[in-house]
């Protein structure tokens, strides 16, 4: 929430040039208050499991928040139940009328597929173009991260030699980004993926810049520079076991997988991993919450096209 100060208080200059949000009285007094309706397409196979993830961090707000769930109609999901669509979920069709303060949109598992060999490839294309015009904010993680940057701004995946695993140190390229506002000079996030955006490829689109990156990782978080789309490579939504069940999934089928860096104790998975991720996931979904979505959106949804 913002500091609301005299307009006339020294410090009320000096924290805003530190981009620490301050509201004057004067704005105070004008600014209206309701619910915030986020929307959440959730394109994860098994997609309780996610929920659970994001609603934990979307809680973690003084604001009041309204989630509407959306699946792809065009996609038979085979990890969730229709029973369990049906009662949560909605579809395109039935919310394109509405407009939206937020939205997020979650990875995949067809990150080595051909964007076009993806079944819901052409619904997921209208619904970036719908966003555009219909949401505040979006963000757009991992899989639906790299669908947003190829359908948006032609920014291609690439292939990795082998799968990006574990929890790797990020920093940030800029300051006094609200995104980032109380993060460390350092942070970790897991990271979980076959394939990776390319800082040359992101270079060459004036309207985004790389905010965030890693040595080993890569590019972590790019935006475009007005803060309402803004896309992330890593998940830190995961829980402390997801990158542990995602390990073993893969050790159980014979598959060449390596253990996951930098996540246990020693590197050794028989050990508990180490939770080193949870604090800046909270932040970083409180940031978005306040700065790019609450205190961006027009009060009157319905009338303010964006
Ligand atoms: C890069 C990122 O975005 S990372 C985010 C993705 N991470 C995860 O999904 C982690 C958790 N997932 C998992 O552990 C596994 O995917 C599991 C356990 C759910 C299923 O694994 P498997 O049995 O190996 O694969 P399965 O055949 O069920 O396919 C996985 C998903 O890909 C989907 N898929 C496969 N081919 C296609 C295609 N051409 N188009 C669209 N979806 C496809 C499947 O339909 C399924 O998703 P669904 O449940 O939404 O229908
Ligand atoms: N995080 C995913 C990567 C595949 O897209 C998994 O391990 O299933």
């Amino acid at each position: 929430m913002p500091i609301k100060l005299p307009d006339e208080l020294p410090a009320t200059e000096i924290l805003a040039q530190e981009n620490i949000f301050v509201m004057k009285d004067s704005r105070a007094f004008t600014q209206d208050i309701r619910p915030l309706r986020i929307v959440i397409l959730n394109l994860m196979p098994v997609k309780e499991t996610t929920e659970t993830q994001l609603l934990r961090l979307l809680g973690n707000t003084p604001l009041q928040v309204e989630i509407v769930l959306l699946h792809m109609s065009s996609h038979t999901s085979k990890n969730t139940s229709e029973e369990h669509l049906s009662m949560f979920y909605k579809t395109f069709e039935e919310i394109r009328d509405q407009r939206f303060d937020g939205m997020i949109i979650t990875g995949a598992p067809v990150e080595q597929l051909e964007f076009t060999d993806v079944t819901y490839w052409q619904e997921l294309t209208e619904i970036l173009d719908w966003k555009m015009e219909n949401v505040t904010s979006t963000l757009h993680i991992c899989w639906g991260a790299q669908a947003g940057l190829y359908h948006h701004f032609g920014v291609p995946k690439h292939p990795l030699p082998e799968k990006m695993f574990g929890i790797f140190p990020h920093t940030l390229n800029k300051q006094n980004v609200k995104l980032f506002r109380g993060f460390d000079s350092y942070f970790h996030i897991p990271h979980s993926r076959h394939t990776e955006n390319r800082r040359e490829d992101i270079e060459q689109v004036p309207e985004l810049e790389i905010l965030s990156e890693s040595d080993e990782a890569g590019v972590y978080i790019v935006a475009t520079k007005d803060g309402r789309q803004i896309f992330v490579t890593g998940h830190s939504e995961y829980d402390p076991t997801t990158l542990q069940d995602e390990y073993q999934r893969d050790v159980n089928k014979g598959l060449d997988i390596a253990v996951p860096r930098n996540y246990y104790p020693k590197d050794d998975p028989s050990r508990e991993p180490i939770v080193t991720w949870r604090a800046h996931a909270n932040l970083m979904f409180s940031n978005w919450l306040n700065y790019y979505v609450y205190q961006e959106t027009p009060y009157d949804l319905n009338n303010n096209k964006r």
